[in-house]
């Protein structure tokens, strides 16, 4: 018989979520992790951006202030106050973490896992087995593969960055990149998005999409399209030099955000006869299984829909079918809502307009645009806009986004109503909350 019912290897999101639910349910149940409890999220993710993300918004509203009669003289930042007060945070959470695994009765074991067959793996020289074993090791930033690319920093090293630099080069156009530029420019850097597409948030509905890079641009960040980074120098002076395709920049800090790679290169995976595809990515089915019996893989190792709760989801569903008797217990990967805190931030769920006119005869799309009540009195005038995507004669509505003040904490209640199958006429006959931007998603013509 084996020591453990599951054995967990990664404890991030979804680790930590389905080793404790499956602890609930009567499993014994070992999570081995090599880095800190919490993962990509807790350390170098959503909670230390979300902290970030806040003092933008503070640097924000102290300007806007005058507006509402305030005179606020002079202000100052200290970049080193933050970090001490964001790092206390987050031990604070590992804490909690440890404390919580502890309680649910999940035995830890620190160490990097890899396998040595399909029912056991080694940490630290000691074996451990089980009848299940689930992979849940998330992923690091990827680095190009360019001269001098080691000079720039990734969002990990942003978060250990002691002062805020005074002019930045954030290259790519993803989630990472918008969210850390943002937040860099409204505290003060001067930055440089250098985007070898187009266009930011390539997959999102080309209304935000546009209305994002108007408004950065219009905060004063310098975005380039259609450029990539050659090759990065440090200068005499200490700054970095980064050769791009139309311009060399003077920077003093680089930050690559162009994506994420997975973490399966210590797993000896061959030795479970499971094989990663491009990226390091594990292929499962609907049910989180892997090519191999009794392992399966959840969160970002799987490169679905890369975010925390859909890994938390997954493995409470997996622990659910594995240890509650659930057998048809899966997470279903349709209707995701995602919020990127950019500034402003994004809300949205489901196809976009293009997405919906490829996969629907009859698409019908309701919009807005209109400058927010709060800024009706500020001098900073950004715009909050707004797209109900519907499909069929009942016009469901298969798409919602929102760019603007509020949107990300707009988002779940409506993402509720169209997981439910809402339409047009539902949201129409919902009364509206006044005076809130909100009220604009059920009064729209
Ligand atoms: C800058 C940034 C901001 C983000 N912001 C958001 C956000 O606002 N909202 C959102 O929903 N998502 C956000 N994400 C994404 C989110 O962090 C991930 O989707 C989530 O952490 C994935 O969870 P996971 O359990 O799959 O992996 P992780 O949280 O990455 O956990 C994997 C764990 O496995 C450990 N590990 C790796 N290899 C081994 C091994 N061999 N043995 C033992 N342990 C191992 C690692 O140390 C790690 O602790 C952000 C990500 C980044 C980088
Ligand atoms: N708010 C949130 O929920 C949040 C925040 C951050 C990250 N995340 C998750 O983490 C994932 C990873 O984020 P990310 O921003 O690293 O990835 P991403 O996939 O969102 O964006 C990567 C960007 O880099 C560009 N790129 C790729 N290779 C490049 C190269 N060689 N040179 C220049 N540009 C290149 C891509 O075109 C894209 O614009 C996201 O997809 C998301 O799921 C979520």
């Amino acid at each position: 018989m084996s020591e453990y019912d599951y054995l967990v290897i990664g404890g991030g999101s979804g680790g930590v979520a389905t080793a404790r639910r499956a602890a609930e349910y009567g499993a014994r149940v070992l999570l081995i992790e090599g880095g800190r409890l919490g993962g990509t999220c807790v350390n170098v993710g959503c909670v230390p951006k979300k902290v970030m993300w806040y003092a933008g918004g503070i640097a924000q509203t102290l300007a806007d202030a005058p507006g509402y009669g305030f005179t606020v003289g002079q202000t100052s930042f200290d970049w080193a106050t933050l970090k001490h007060s964001r790092d206390a945070y987050i031990d604070r959470l590992n804490g909690i973490y440890a404390n919580m695994l502890e309680k649910a009765g999940v035995s830890l074991v620190r160490g990097f896992a890899r396998f040595v067959d399909g029912r056991t793996v080694e940490v630290n020289g000691q074996h451990y087995s089980a009848e299940h074993i689930v992979i849940a090791t998330g992923g690091r930033p990827s680095v190009p593969e360019i001269p001098g690319a080691v000079l720039g920093i990734t969002s990990d090293g942003f978060f250990t960055l002691d002062h805020l630099p005074a002019r930045v080069a954030v290259v790519g156009g993803g989630y990472i990149a918008v969210e850390l530029a943002g937040v860099l420019n409204a505290l003060g850097s001067k930055v440089t998005m250098l985007v070898r597409g187009e266009q930011l948030l390539r997959p999102f509905d080309a209304m935000v999409r546009e209305e994002l890079m108007t408004q950065m641009k219009d905060d004063g960040v310098n975005i380039l399209t259609s450029t990539q980074a050659r090759s990065v120098k440090r200068t005499q002076s200490g700054a970095l030099r980064v050769e791009c395709d139309q311009l060399d920049l003077e920077v003093d800090t680089l930050i690559w955000a162009i994506g994420r790679e997975a973490n399966t290169d210590r797993l000896d995976l061959a030795n479970a006869g499971i094989t990663a595809e491009a990226g390091g990515v594990i292929v499962t089915d609907p049910f989180q299984n892997t090519s191999t019996s009794g392992i399966y893989a959840i969160g970002d190792i799987t490169g679905r829909a890369e975010l925390t709760p859909v890994a938390i989801a997954a493995g409470r569903k997996l622990a659910a079918r594995l240890f509650k008797g659930e057998a048809d217990a899966r997470l279903d990967y349709d209707n995701i809502p995602t919020v990127t805190f950019s500034h402003p931030p994004i809300g949205t769920i489901g196809l976009t307009e293009d997405e919906a006119r490829k996969q629907h005869k009859t698409v019908s799309v309701y919009t807005t645009r209109f400058t927010g009540m709060y800024n009706a009195m500020t001098e900073h005038k950004p715009k909050t806009a707004m797209k109900l995507v519907c499909a069929g004669a009942e016009e469901r509505v298969v798409g919602c986004h929102i760019i603007g003040e509020g949107a990300d904490e707009m988002l779940q209640g409506f993402a509720v109503a169209i997981k439910m199958g809402a339409t047009k006429a539902d949201f129409d006959s919902t009364v509206a909350i006044h005076p809130t931007s909100a009220e604009e998603l059920v009064t729209m013509r």
